[in-house]
């Protein structure tokens, strides 16, 4: 059976610099696959790729999602697919309210809006949908607020593969939990996610881990090995000198 998503040597350049030099790995069905590794490094890069956000697209290589190349799918052929990103920042929509915004998220899918659907999503975020479901997703909401919002939206999509970027920067403790719970929710219902994080916690919740300096994937193991490797020869980066780390082949 093919894997869920499969990046064969991929690599893209923006301008003159190349920002992903050969990324390679694969996530299976029900499985977090954390992306680690200092900033800069080509993370958020590759998730926009991955999405196929404008002027991101690969030079060379090959990415798959359950066997299929999706290369040259736009980015809403990629969503009918099943692929999703939640942004490291979440976007904010003039003029578009929680309900709204929701509920587009469920007819993308083909399924049928219900107040109830769109309540329990936002109940599962610790969002009061009683507060919320008119407001306005724009400035006038915070940036934890409206990350909490696009995670109820992703609830209701239920889509197959799920790329958070960074889904714990700039969320309180409560949200931090709820993110957890979706992430064990969406794992037990076969839904593969892609985790880029910094956070020590969230790391707990994958899988496998890559690591990634400049544009590739270094080592991949077990999440608190790669962790432990990172902190003990990345910081201060050495790469320039008497680097430690040997590029996988
Ligand atoms: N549009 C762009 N034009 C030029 N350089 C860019 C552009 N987008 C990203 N970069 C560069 O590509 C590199 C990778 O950026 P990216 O955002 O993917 O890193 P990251 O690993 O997600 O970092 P962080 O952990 O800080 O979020 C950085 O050096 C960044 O400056």
């Amino acid at each position: 059976m093919s894997k869920l998503l499969e990046v064969k040597d991929l690599h893209l350049k923006i301008g003159d610099a190349e920002i992903l030099k050969g990324m390679e790995f694969s996530l299976e069905k029900g499985e977090v696959f954390a992306l680690i590794g200092p900033n800069g490094c080509g993370k958020s890069t590759l998730a926009y790729t991955l999405m196929g956000i404008n002027n991101y697209q690969p030079q060379a290589g090959e990415m798959l999602f359950k066997g299929q190349r999706i290369n040259d799918l736009k980015i809403n052929e990629r969503a009918q697919k099943g692929i999703t990103l939640a942004w490291q920042e979440p976007a904010r929509y003039q003029g578009v309210t929680v309900r709204d915004f929701l509920a587009l998220g469920l007819k993308s899918q083909g399924q049928e809006v219900t107040e109830a659907k769109l309540k329990d999503a936002l109940n599962k975020v610790a969002i009061n949908p009683y507060q919320y479901l008119n407001r306005f997703v724009d400035k006038s909401l915070s940036g934890g607020e409206r990350k909490r919002i696009e995670l109820a939206s992703l609830i209701l999509m239920q889509p197959e593969l799920i790329i958070l970027d960074e889904p714990d920067s700039g969320v309180d403790v409560v949200a931090l939990n709820n993110i957890a719970e979706m992430i064990n929710h969406f794992k037990n219902s076969g839904s593969g996610i892609l985790l880029i994080t910094h956070s020590e916690e969230m790391l707990k919740y994958a899988d496998q881990a890559a690591l990634v300096c400049e544009g590739e994937i270094i080592r991949q193991g077990n999440p608190q090995d790669i962790s432990e490797y990172f902190k003990s020869f990345c910081y201060p980066c050495a790469k320039e000198e008497d680097c430690e780390t040997e590029v996988a082949s």
